[in-house]
């Protein structure tokens, strides 16, 4: 049975193929040289790919044919510090005889034994792959081209069983790691941030590679002796991934992976990748996927080849899942579901929304760089404010409110007992693409509804001046550029940038400023007061005294207000609480002392 994509094949073709099945090839060879001729020939005939799976006694177990991007692979059953047993030989119709990244995926997600690749051609050449152990990881090994003859009489099975002994011996095997060179045509300051982008997805940075260059090249971004360049660094560095600085299109990808051999992918889906394991709420993570389909199918001739036969790594899951079906239609229901999906979550939000609004909750959100520190700052802050016993409950309950939803926001305290909800938000980063900002709707959203925004700055780094920059274009393009904003120069305890003078001059006049650290506490209740000082008051201290038929103006206050204290009297219920000013009214006729 010859698997694959028969269609259009003649019956003479598929029969001569079936013949491949009764011949058998000695042990040493990577296959007898009639199924080499045979695959050559029939190979160039049909300009299709062939396949051939030997096992190690020489029998031939599988024989498939597909098209130049497609071959699927047999499903062999892969044990631990052992090779699979099978041997795999293959044509490449483009007459690039270099293993592509789709044979090096191949080689060690099914522990082949060797994969073999031959470029037609009029002198067809071959490279052989191998699986071997290098500092304790699997790694792939391929060699030079070599003419078909000095191919046939490598001795593989001497290099497997050599092979198969350093895997036995290995402490501890597992797949190789991912390790990235980074190329760009831009500055050193983007590719310097790509680097901590990579890091952020513990993906390990073994080179960079710049080039400049005016125009980007059409079909590989980069001209071709930079090509040659990255390639040469990957080998030095045995380096598995290439990372590009800028967007790539779809053909460039191709062409890319398929001369280099490795995984190649770009700024936008790293930035993506990024996201997708940062996203917390639900909704923001559906987003996200949402971005990443959209942004595969525009690109689908590139990853699509390298996903049809690998599964896992970065730009090839989504959140939540492991393996994508990468077909286009697939893609597009999909699209389909998570729209709707969203929708639904959009509406419950909503809901969400007004009922924190008729509780008059103020929201403040945390904006910032990358790495600046907002999520510490927000877990501080939320650890001093709900140490207060008597707001704890309170919290809490506001807490609930979105907490099912929304893991990034919490509710805090502030010492005028004023419940309020801080909202972290997700990094900004320079080059966001514009379908990224849409994607982040969901978060963003929440700084547009913002009464307050914390704009938090690294004040240790030297990038500092030009990261606030960055965030205050960011927030210039969603329409928050004239929020109530204070800024807060974290991680002093690191020492301040020089860069801080020229940030303070920035501001000066046009927002608080405070220096904290997050990390260390400094000056975290002074912030927690300049929110409260800052942010508009919306509430009034007052104290009643409700007589007991007046009863149900005490649920008002404890559903609307906050209620500091609460004592039974002989005339009826004393309360002293917090609520907001446009129900100032309804207590009037009740005041005692006179509100604040
Ligand atoms: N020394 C020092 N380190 C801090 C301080 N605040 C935060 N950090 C560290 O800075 C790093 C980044 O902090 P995060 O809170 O994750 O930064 P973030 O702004 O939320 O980053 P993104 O989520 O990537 O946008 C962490 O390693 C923190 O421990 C501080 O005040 N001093
Ligand atoms: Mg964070």
């Amino acid at each position: 049975m010859i698997s694959g994509n028969i269609d259009g094949i003649r019956k003479r073709i598929l029969d001569e193929l079936e013949t491949i099945f009764e011949i058998k090839t000695p042990k040493y060879q990577i296959a007898s040289q009639e199924i080499t001729d045979l695959i050559l020939r029939l190979s160039g005939e049909t300009e299709r790919e062939i396949s051939v799976a030997i096992d190690r006694r020489g029998k031939v177990q599988e024989v498939t044919i597909g098209d130049s991007s497609s071959v699927s692979l047999p499903l062999l059953d892969v044990k631990e510090r052992k090779l699979s047993g099978t041997r795999i030989i293959h044509t490449h119709p483009n007459g690039n005889p270099r293993l592509s990244a789709l044979d090096v995926s191949a080689l060690v997600k099914m522990k082949l034994d060797c994969i073999a690749a031959i470029g037609l051609g009029e002198e067809p050449t071959m490279v052989l792959g191998f699986l071997t152990v290098d500092e304790g990881r699997l790694a792939a090994q391929a060699t030079q081209p070599m003419d078909i003859q000095s191919a046939l009489s490598f001795d593989i099975l001497d290099r497997i069983t050599f092979n198969e002994t350093l895997m036995k011996q290995g402490e501890s095997i597992s797949e190789p790691e991912e390790r990235a060179v980074l190329v760009g045509i831009d500055t050193e300051d983007s590719l310097e941030e790509l680097r901590e982008l990579a890091k952020a997805c513990n993906l390990p940075v073994a080179d960079i590679v710049i080039q400049n260059r005016e125009r980007p090249d059409n079909a590989f971004f980069v001209g071709s002796g930079k090509v040659r360049e990255i390639g040469e660094r990957l080998q030095l560095t045995r380096s598995n991934v290439v990372i590009f600085d800028d967007e790539l299109t779809g053909t460039q990808i191709r062409n890319l992976e398929e001369q280099l051999g490795v995984k190649v992918i770009d700024r936008t889906t790293l930035i993506l990748e990024i996201f997708a394991r940062r996203a917390r709420s639900r909704e923001a993570k559906l987003q996200v996927e949402l971005a990443q389909l959209k942004y595969r199918m525009n690109r689908l001739i590139g990853l699509g080849t390298v996903m049809s036969r690998t599964g896992g790594g970065i730009g090839t899951k989504g959140p939540g899942e492991t393996k994508l079906e990468i077909d286009r239609r697939r893609i597009r229901e999909k699209v389909t579901d998570l729209t709707r999906e969203l929708t639904k979550i959009t509406g419950v939000r909503e809901v969400q929304r007004e009922n924190r609004e008729t509780n008059e909750i103020q929201k403040v959100s945390l904006v910032g760089y990358t790495n600046a520190g907002k999520s510490t700052l927000r877990n501080a802050l939320y650890e001093i404010s709900s140490k207060d016993s008597v707001v704890k409950e309170k919290v809490f309950e506001a807490d609930m409110l979105f907490a099912t939803l929304d893991t990034t926001t919490r509710a805090i305290a502030l010492r005028d007992k004023r419940i309020i909800t801080l909202t972290d938000t997700v990094g900004f980063v320079r080059k966001l693409p514009h379908d990224i900002i849409e994607a982040f709707k969901s978060t963003l959203e929440e700084v547009v509804f913002s009464d307050l925004l914390v704009h938090v700055i690294d004040a240790s780094s030297d990038d500092a001046y030009k990261q606030a920059i960055t965030v205050d274009s960011v927030l210039e393009e969603i329409g928050c550029g004239d929020k109530d904003t204070i800024i807060a120069l974290n991680k002093v305890d690191k020492g301040l940038s020089f860069v801080v003078d020229d940030i303070r001059e920035l501001y000066e006049g046009k927002h608080k400023i405070i220096e904290i650290s997050a990390k260390n506490g400094k000056n975290l209740e002074l912030i927690l007061d300049m929110i409260m000082e800052t942010l508009p008051r919306t509430h009034s201290a007052i104290e009643v005294l409700v007589p007991y038929s007046e009863q149900k103006l005490l649920s008002s206050i404890r559903a609307r207000g906050t209620v500091i204290a609460e004592e039974y009297r002989e005339d009826g219920t004393y309360v002293k609480a917090e609520v907001p000013d446009r129900d100032l009214y309804m207590y009037e006729k009740f005041l005692i002392g006179g509100n604040e």
